[in-house]
């Protein structure tokens, strides 16, 4: 098989320790990670280690269900719900080696909260959880916010979660071992693609690694560019962010949404385990405006760009869990019927 190529690319790791105080030079070091590589690292965030192991925990109480009762909260094309093995991106013909569960915080999640008889406090430490990061993420957007030139909160009303139209996503991943092989085959845990919303914040478990970027896209109409990967190893506590395709476009292109992929493992020094991580996905709500100062693109809404983007990336996926809609009713679903949409 062939090998990857690497090559060391420094990921920014920025800190937001007094962030009122130290704004300015906190915007500019985002800024320019956001005009570069388009990761980073963020640290002294405000969220300990210790709360994000307990995240952990919750999820893996989650996954460790049957797979008949995680059946019981499929996912649909809100982009809410579990689904398994069955994410197929364009980049690869194959489906992930994961299960996700996509949750919301708004009108979208009715039904589709696993029970407290299931696992106990599941939607109550969730939504705790999900709050501290988009506590986060909001500081992110102020920031992103001041060096595009617009006001302070310009980005953080649309992505305000309190809207029951909210459509921000926060997905828990959990990723099946995979045996060593020497068979030649690609497995693909999560296939190479940029995300498409606004702003992702990821965590994962330290030693849980795979995850590799490819930065190189200019524009946001481009696809993946270039074949040298770039491992991204996290410790306890640190906390990933990267733009999405919906900043980039806002941006006119000067933030950039890089290409990334969480590799199957099959070349020595990989890690064959299984592996957690969770991704929050800023999204805005459906009437925000989006276009960006100099006007590069043509102003779409919020609700069209997600509907451009589930068209673009996830046609052939909407049009399988339609045709799979009378079995999704049911709640005994066998578990590959379902298709997930997200990033
Ligand atoms: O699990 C990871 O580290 C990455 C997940 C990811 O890229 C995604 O869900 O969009
Ligand atoms: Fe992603």
């Amino acid at each position: 098989m062939e090998k990857t190529k690497y090559i060391d690319r420094e990921i920014p790791k920025i800190s937001l320790v007094n962030f009122d105080q130290r704004i300015d030079e906190i915007t500019s070091e985002l800024v320019h990670a956001a005009e570069n590589v388009g990761f980073f690292s963020i640290v002294d965030h405000g969220i300990s280690a210790g709360e994000i192991e307990s995240m952990f925990k919750v999820s893996e109480s989650f996954f460790s269900l049957p797979n008949d009762v995680k059946a019981t909260v499929p996912w649909n094309p809100n982009n809410v719900g579990w689904e398994n093995m069955s994410q197929v991106r364009p980049s690869t013909s194959a489906p992930d080696g994961k299960e996700s569960y996509q949750l919301q915080f708004g009108d979208n999640m009715k039904g589709l909260w696993m029970g407290d008889e299931q696992v106990p406090g599941f939607k109550h430490d969730c939504l705790e959880f999900m709050h501290l990061v988009q506590k986060i993420s909001e500081k992110l957007m102020v920031c992103f916010a001041r060096g595009l030139g617009f006001d302070d909160d310009f980005f953080v009303k649309v992505h305000d979660v309190s809207r029951p139209d909210s459509q921000s996503c926060f997905r828990l991943l959990h990723y099946y071992a995979t045996p060593e092989t020497d068979d030649g085959k690609i497995h693909h845990r999560a296939g190479a693609h940029a995300d498409w919303g606004f702003l992702t914040v990821l965590l994962q478990r330290e030693g849980q690694s795979g995850l590799e970027i490819c930065p190189g896209r200019e524009v946001v109409t481009d696809f993946g560019l270039g074949d040298k990967w770039t491992k991204v190893d996290l410790k306890a506590g640190d906390i990933i962010c990267n733009i999405g395709d919906l900043l980039m476009s806002w941006s006119d292109d000067r933030f950039k949404s890089t290409f990334h992929r969480v590799k199957a493992p099959c070349e020595s020094g990989d890690y064959y385990g299984e592996r957690y991580s969770i991704a929050f996905f800023s999204q805005p709500v459906k009437d925000a405006i989006i276009q960006g100062p100099k006007k590069k693109y043509p102003a779409v809404t919020g609700a069209q760009f997600t509907a451009n983007a589930m068209q673009k990336y996830f046609a052939a996926l909407k049009a399988k869990v339609e045709s799979d809609t009378p079995q999704l009713a049911a709640p005994q679903t066998p578990v590959s019927t379902t298709v997930s949409a997200s990033a």
